[in-house]
């Protein structure tokens, strides 16, 4: 009965340690502490998300478990609240997990994936698809299971970034797809299943009905995130796309230029047309720093993201460097998060993945509706369209 009389004055304290490590409201912090002798009392929305963990969590033991994919601060975090409780508990007694919910969406959600979230761009070539890619590398990196789906239909890119360009998913019903794997990621592109010059001549109806197709027929592993990287711009078809597809939320990239902020600004309007939270912007080529002198050159303006998010009252979840090795991981295939993991850059993608994150668990609802795979048409996204 280790904690038995002190168990709730714990709980208490160590969110309160949390709401200042995170700089977030106290009383949701108070949700993602358990004490293993009350594990019942693992309290709030995410209780039956956190049930699995309590019961693996060894007794004695005080469970910090975080709705949200944050594995490379797991031990600052821990570090941290071990030294603001001053020694009453050991390094052994306190644990931190995560533990990623699924979020509610608007649409019947797709059995096996918990959460969807479309990348988008109001404007084409603003990174919108090295984004979506590095973005979900972060995320694993970050304890996350993740996929991503190339809806990218008149410009596929992902296969060209994870180095598969001549893969092609398998089936052995003839009705769904194995997802292709690269460096841990599961993918599937429309990339890989028909010729770009095919995919580049169909209307609307057809391109979202690809889309659906790819998301219905894949049979993904169970999933924290899906991550789309849609087609560029804000109109109709993109609009469709973001109706049919069970999104739990969207991220909008932008550069910090006048003409993408009011491409990007479309974007969001269109995402809370349709009644999809806008998680975030992330600026892209942000600016640029020289590698001689350190100086930073602000090629595409400066700020322009944050004074847009502020307007919109969104966070700005990351500020992304023009950087020439960002390119040219993604020309070759060999994704930068994975060559170069070190890198500040790639910190710079993972701490955009952490904010993204926790800024899903924090503003989308769990799900309640019992999720539901919807069977499509048979593949054959070619011969029917
Ligand atoms: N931060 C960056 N630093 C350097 N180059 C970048 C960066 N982000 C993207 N790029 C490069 O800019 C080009 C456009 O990027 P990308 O294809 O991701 O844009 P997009 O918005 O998805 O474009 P599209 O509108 O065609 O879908 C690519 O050559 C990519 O490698």
């Amino acid at each position: 009965m280790f904690f038995s009389r002190k168990a709730k004055p714990l709980i208490d304290r160590v969110a309160a340690i949390l709401a200042s490590y995170f700089s977030i409201e106290a009383d949701i912090t108070a949700q993602w502490c358990a004490d293993k002798l009350d594990a019942d009392q693992a309290i709030g929305d995410k209780k039956a998300d956190n049930t699995k963990a309590d019961h693996e969590t060894p007794s004695n033991t005080f469970t910090i478990n975080l709705p949200f994919c944050y594995k490379t601060q797991q031990a600052t975090i821990k570090a941290y609240v071990l030294e603001a409780l001053k020694g009453e508990l050991t390094e052994q007694q306190l644990i931190v997990s995560q533990h990623i919910a699924s979020g509610e969406t608007k649409n019947t959600a797709v059995n096996n994936i918990k959460n969807i979230i479309a990348v988008a761009s109001g404007k084409g070539g603003v990174g919108k698809s090295t984004t979506s890619i590095n973005l979900a590398f972060a995320l694993m990196q970050e304890g996350a299971s993740v996929g991503i789906l190339d809806a990218d239909i008149y410009g596929p890119s992902v296969p060209i970034m994870l180095g598969n360009t001549d893969a092609h998913p398998h089936s052995t019903d003839n009705k769904h797809m194995q997802p292709l794997s690269a460096h841990g990621l599961v993918a599937n592109s429309i990339g890989y299943l028909v010729p770009q010059e095919d995919a580049a001549v169909w209307r609307g109806p057809m391109a979202s009905r690809a889309l659906k197709q790819l998301i219905d027929e894949t049979l993904w592993p169970v999933l924290d995130y899906l991550i789309v990287d849609m087609p560029p711009g804000t109109g109709d078809i993109q609009l469709t796309m973001a109706q049919q597809v069970p999104l739990t939320a969207a991220v909008v990239v932008t550069t910090p230029q006048d003409l993408a902020l009011a491409d990007a600004q479309k974007g969001i309007s269109m995402f809370e047309k349709v009644g999809v939270p806008v998680l975030g912007l992330v600026e892209n080529m942000s600016y640029y720093q020289c590698r001689a002198c350190g100086t930073k050159d602000y090629v595409f303006s400066k700020d322009g993201g944050e004074i847009l998010a502020e307007r919109h009252g969104l966070p700005l979840l990351g500020q992304l460097p023009l950087d020439i090795t960002v390119r040219e991981h993604a020309d070759a295939g060999t994704p930068l998060l994975v060559s170069a993991p070190e890198s500040p850059l790639s910190e710079s993608y993972r701490e955009a993945a952490r904010a993204l994150s926790m800024q899903l668990a924090l503003t989308v609802a769990p799900r309640t509706q019992q999720s539901k795979h919807i069977k499509g048409d048979p593949i054959g996204v070619n011969s029917k369209l």
